[in-house]
């Protein structure tokens, strides 16, 4: 007799979230887990803030069988998509032992691990830890005036001090101990574009969950009390104060196609003269009229790369600015008076 088919639904996958602010180096960890994770069959999430996602792009080449998040901010949209997708992932035929999620550079981490803790998720996965990367170069206290930058920090198990090759050791060590000081507890490591050894950051445990799950208590005190109040003075303000929230600490992301080439000279005028500061962080798959390879183009900060692309012929022009103030209008005129 045949036995029956056992139908197991898969328990308990360990879960790693990776957080860190924009362009300190999330998705370049997520190139190195993928290509030293040995056998382990690792499933990655990705989400990114802007409309065209530059990041999934580059990594479905690396890795087949990647489950995307649908494009936004997952801490706005978390209730339905990344439920979704997770369980997209745990039904998959294919044995999965990993999943690793990377947040946008804009998102709270906070509510993406009550996800995992506070939904049917929390029977089928288990929270290993939060994980944040630091750009040691242009990390401050002031945590890039951004709310989601100090959750960031705060709800981090792991930190790694990642671009290590741009600063001097002694300025990594005050960085040290500035961290040491608020987060006693956490792991710190230090990494150059990602490099870490896995066994560090993978299956480590260091979720404290029964802490999340008090600051959830706490929270929903908190937004309820929130909520009567702003309700008593003003029937729209709550609506309001969720699109705040959408908007991300005031960054905002501009996107930019085209079919036609980039002019080579034009574009690197814009970058080197007109671009505003407020654009803080760049990334694009670009053509230009002189060469016939795709470009990986990123910038963070005020550093940016434009590196040759040898795994796909140029098509077109795909581009997202992130910043604060920016005038999108004006940028995409000022963009296609690059084009060819
Ligand atoms: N010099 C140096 N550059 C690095 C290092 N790590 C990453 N980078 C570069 O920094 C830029 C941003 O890296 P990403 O990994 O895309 O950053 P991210 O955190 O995923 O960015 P967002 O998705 O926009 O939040 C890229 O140009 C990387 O090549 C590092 O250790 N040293």
């Amino acid at each position: 007799m045949k036995s029956p088919q056992l139908d197991i639904p898969k328990r308990g996958m360990p879960v790693t979230i990776v957080t860190g602010f924009l362009g300190s180096g999330k998705t370049t960890l997520l190139h190195q887990i993928l290509k030293n994770r040995q056998d382990l069959k690792v499933a990655v999430l990705v989400n990114e803030f802007g409309d065209i996602n530059i990041d999934g792009q580059l990594l479905v080449d690396i890795e087949d069988g990647m489950v995307e998040l649908s494009n936004g901010c997952i801490c706005c949209t978390i209730n339905d998509s990344l439920v979704d997708a997770v369980y997209n992932v745990l039904e998959r035929e294919e044995r999965i032992d990993y999943m690793v999620i990377e947040t946008t550079g804009v998102a709270d981490p906070l509510p993406i691990a009550l996800t995992f803790l506070g939904t049917e998720l929390k029977h089928l996965t288990r929270l290993d830890s939060i994980l944040t990367v630091i750009d040691a170069e242009t990390f401050t206290a002031e945590h890039f005036g951004s709310e989601a930058a100090l959750s960031q920090v705060q709800y981090g198990d792991i930190v790694l001090l990642n671009k290590t090759d741009l600063v001097p050791e002694a300025q990594v060590n005050e960085l040290e101990e500035y961290l040491r000081k608020t987060k006693s507890k956490a792991r710190i490591l230090r990494s150059q574009h990602g490099e870490v050894p896995l066994p560090l950051i993978l299956d480590v445990d260091l979720a404290p969950t029964s802490v999340y799950q008090q600051v959830e208590n706490e929270d929903e005190v908190y937004k309820h009390e929130h909520h009567h109040h702003k309700h008593e003075h003003h029937d729209h303000e709550h609506h309001h104060h969720h699109s705040d929230h959408l908007d991300n600490d005031g960054f905002i992301s501009v996107s930019f196609q085209s079919d036609r080439r980039f002019d080579l000279d034009k574009f690197t005028y814009f970058l080197d003269k007109v671009m505003p500061v407020d654009v803080f962080r760049a990334k694009g798959v670009l053509c230009f009229d002189s060469e016939d390879l795709r470009f990986v183009f990123q910038l963070s900060g005020k550093r940016y790369e434009l590196n040759y692309d040898h795994r796909k012929k140029p098509i077109d022009n795909q581009l997202v600015l992130i910043g604060r103030n920016l005038d999108a209008q004006l940028l995409q005129q000022q963009l296609r008076e690059c084009l060819v």
